[in-house]
């Protein structure tokens, strides 16, 4: 581009220049005319002059012939005032207008030789330096006859070269140009640029044609003219036109910036249209390097990718084939495109001697396996397929397929996961044996009549049995995932919480738990047990096992065990265990409260005699009458008491006096007054009362009784039927005996 902007500067930079050359060339031509055509008028001046002067035989004079209207005003403008002078024959000056001549010419050249000469022929000179005004004019001089044709003179004029170069306005070189007019033979040269006349003899020109300098003088149809030096400060474009008659040279010459000026400003078009051009493309070149450098980036990078990716698929431990669909009736076998290493070893052959062959050759399993047909399946339906299969050819193995439409083949990623199938199947069996061994577990839980469950770290039930199960529904709750707190509430997880810690902590614990609020005898009571799990390493607790089984029903065994021992089975009284236990109570209660108490031994007298009259059954009855009689005599808070054969034994308890445990034995004496029918057996029996008081002291129950007996036997003494008090209460005395 920037060539053809060049190539196109350079022609145009050609033809304007060649233009100015011409309208140079043009103007320089008109100069010249017009500078012809003055001088011409001149010498047709010189020679009306001679006309008029030969007519008037020699009377013509210089005023006459310059006058206003007169002849010389019909060849030149009156205005111009050209220096006109005639000359004697003698060579003096005979008379002259507009200027200064010398006073003679005779002794000058041009003067004889016009003299000289008879012809009609005007003689110019050359452009002569004006002594006076330092300008430079040119003489026409014609020779003057009188009427025998004998010389007369010569008429002369000047002409200034400065009035062939006022027409310069009409020449139009433009500004800065340049208009003169030269002398061939004296280097004189009249100039003008716009305003500007001078004229100086350094002006030189040399013609040039076809770009070879023509010498100084100016060659006939030369283009154009350099000056030697230059004449201002202007380059310019001169042309002349060489005037050979009169031995001078018009020269125009047209200022470059003004005959260049259009062509400057189609240059500077051509260079910024160029350069926004340029610009552009140089944008565009950019971009377009810039994508390019980025689409070699990017090709850099997929090709990196590519060789990355291959390198990864080799690395694979999945068999990868790319497969072509064949082209040609093969039976729908394909043709084995791409290949990595695992999937070599896997059809057993080096990869290099693989590709290009066709899978159902390399691989004839695959066809028999129905592999080559979802092949097929997958190409013409898009549909992806990945499967796991086990082969039903060759060694077992089960595969993993995944297949993908490509083009006109598919993509296969064969894995071998026979160890994976095999771990799966020997988990799924490991499940299977867990979850009947925890079936089993759970059977036997089920079948435990404990509640079992499991609680976990985070004190969350885990696990329940059966019977924990019906518990919580009873209790109207769900407890598996939820926290114990939240089941059992607040207050029995407070109770329950040190244990739960402690088996948190690791330690077996085991605790009994009753039910709360207890109603007397519907409570039931638990016996609870925590043990701990620990992990498999068997470092931390990860819960703990809760066996809590319902021994209410052995508690009221025990009780009712423990009571039978206290109790008499004949009579339905204490037996001596238990008045012994609750005697000791009594007087520890006594002694703390220091209230009276009084302890009274007892024995049915003659009571030997029944058993030997009636028999020991009637001696049953008569002990279990005489049982009756006594508790119902005596208050519901006495106790009352068999110590063995016919003794018994009472405690009276808070007693006031001693008179109130008096009358109670004055009572019962009297109470066994009446006889007892025995089935149809009547006995008739009395009784022996020893009464011991106590309020505090330091007296073991064993002394008490020991003194109650003492008592007795003196009541024995008496006659029995009777009773007797005594002993001390703690030190003191009783108040009555
Ligand atoms: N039927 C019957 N007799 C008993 C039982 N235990 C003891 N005996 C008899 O009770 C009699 C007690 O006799 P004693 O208290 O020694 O004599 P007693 O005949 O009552 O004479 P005194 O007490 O001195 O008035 C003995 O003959 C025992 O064999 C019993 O459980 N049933």
């Amino acid at each position: 581009m920037w060539s053809a902007v060049y190539w196109q500067v350079r022609q145009e930079r050609a033809t304007a220049r060649h233009e100015a050359v011409l309208r140079s060339h043009a103007q320089a031509r008109t100069l010249a005319e017009n500078a012809g055509f003055l001088l011409r008028q001149a010498d047709h001046a010189t020679q009306l002059f001679k006309l008029k002067f030969e007519e008037t035989d020699g009377a013509l004079r210089l005023p006459e012939f310059t006058r206003r209207n007169g002849p010389l005003t019909l060849l030149l403008p009156v205005r111009l005032a050209l220096p006109v002078a005639l000359y004697g024959p003698d060579g003096r000056l005979a008379d002259s207008l507009h200027g200064t001549f010398a006073p003679r010419a005779g002794d000058e050249g041009w003067f004889r030789a016009l003299a000289g000469s008879a012809g009609d022929m005007a003689h110019f000179s050359n452009p002569l330096v004006d002594p006076a005004t330092k300008g430079w004019r040119i003489r026409v001089a014609r020779r003057l006859d009188d009427g025998a044709g004998h010389f007369a003179g010569a008429i002369v004029m000047h002409v200034d070269p400065a009035l062939f170069i006022d027409d310069y306005d009409r020449l139009e070189p433009g500004p800065g140009g340049y208009v003169g007019l030269l002398s061939r033979d004296t280097g004189l040269a009249a100039s003008r640029v716009d305003d500007r006349v001078f004229s100086d003899d350094t002006l030189a020109f040399a013609a040039v044609q076809g770009g070879a300098a023509a010498g100084t003088g100016a060659a006939a149809g030369a283009e154009e003219a350099l000056p030697r030096r230059p004449v201002d400060g202007i380059a310019r474009i001169y042309a002349f036109r060489d005037m050979p008659r009169f031995a001078l040279m018009a020269v125009v010459g047209h200022s470059k910036a003004h005959a260049l000026a259009r062509f400057e400003r189609r240059r500077t078009m051509y260079v910024s249209v160029a350069t926004v051009a340029s610009i552009v493309v140089l944008a565009f070149v950019g971009l377009l390097q810039r994508h390019a450098r980025r689409l070699r980036n990017s090709t850099r990078a997929a090709r990196a990718a590519q060789r990355q990716l291959h390198a990864a698929i080799d690395a694979s431990l999945d068999a990868l084939f790319l497969l072509k669909a064949c082209r040609e009736a093969c039976g729908g076998d394909f043709i084995l495109v791409d290949i990595n290493e695992p999937g070599a070893a896997m059809l057993g052959h080096p990869r290099a001697g693989l590709l290009g062959r066709r899978i159902g050759q390399l691989a004839p399993a695959w066809r028999d396996e129905g592999l080559l047909d979802r092949y097929r399946s997958v190409l013409e339906t898009g549909q992806p397929l990945e499967e796991e299969f086990a082969t039903r050819t060759g060694p077992p193995r089960w595969l993993q397929h995944q297949v993908v439409a490509i083009d006109d083949g598919v993509a296969v990623t064969t894995r071998d996961i026979t160890a994976r199938k095999q771990a799966e199947l020997a988990s799924r069996q490991a499940m299977a044996a867990l979850r009947e061994k925890e079936a089993r577990l759970r059977t036997l839980a089920d079948m435990m009549p404990a509640m079992i469950a499991y609680v976990d770290r985070d004190e969350v039930y885990r696990f329940q049995n059966l019977v924990y199960e019906r518990e919580f529904t009873r209790m109207g709750v769900q407890a598996i995932g939820r926290s114990a707190r939240e089941i059992i509430g607040e207050e029995r997880y407070m109770r329950v919480q040190p244990w739960v810690c402690r088996a948190l902590a690791g330690e077996t614990v085991s605790f009994e738990e009753d039910e709360a609020p207890p109603p007397e005898g519907t409570g039931r009571s638990f016996e609870v047990r925590y043990i701990p799990q620990r992990d498999e390493a068997g470092e931390h607790v990860t819960g703990f096992h809760v066996v809590r089984t319902d021994v209410t029903a052995q508690r009221r065994e025990k009780q009712h065990l423990l009571r039978l021992s206290t109790i008499d089975a004949l009579t339905g009284l204490m037996n001596r265990a238990g008045f012994t236990k609750r005697l000791d109570a009594a007087m520890q209660y006594s002694r703390e409260h220091g209230t009276l108490m009084a302890v009274m031994y007892m024995d049915i007298d003659r009571f030997k005699p029944v058993n030997d009259t009636h028999g020991h059954a009637v001696g049953d009855a008569l002990l279990k009458a005489f049982a009756g009689r006594l508790t119902h005599a005596l208050r519901e808070s006495d106790t009352v008491a068999r110590l063995g054969g016919d003794e018994f034994t009472i405690i009276l308890e808070r007693l006031l006096r001693c008179e109130d445990a008096e009358r109670a034995a004055a009572k019962l004496v009297a109470a066994m007054a009446a006889a007892f029918d025995l089935d149809g057996v009547r006995v008739g029996i009395s009784t022996s009362i020893g009464v011991a008081f106590y309020r505090s002291g330091d007296l073991a129950p064993a002394e008490l009784l020991a003194r109650a007996d003492t008592l007795l036997y003196e009541a024995k003494q008496a006659g029995r039927n009777t009773f007797r008090t005594g002993g001390t209460l703690g030190g003191q005395q009783p108040d009555a005996a």
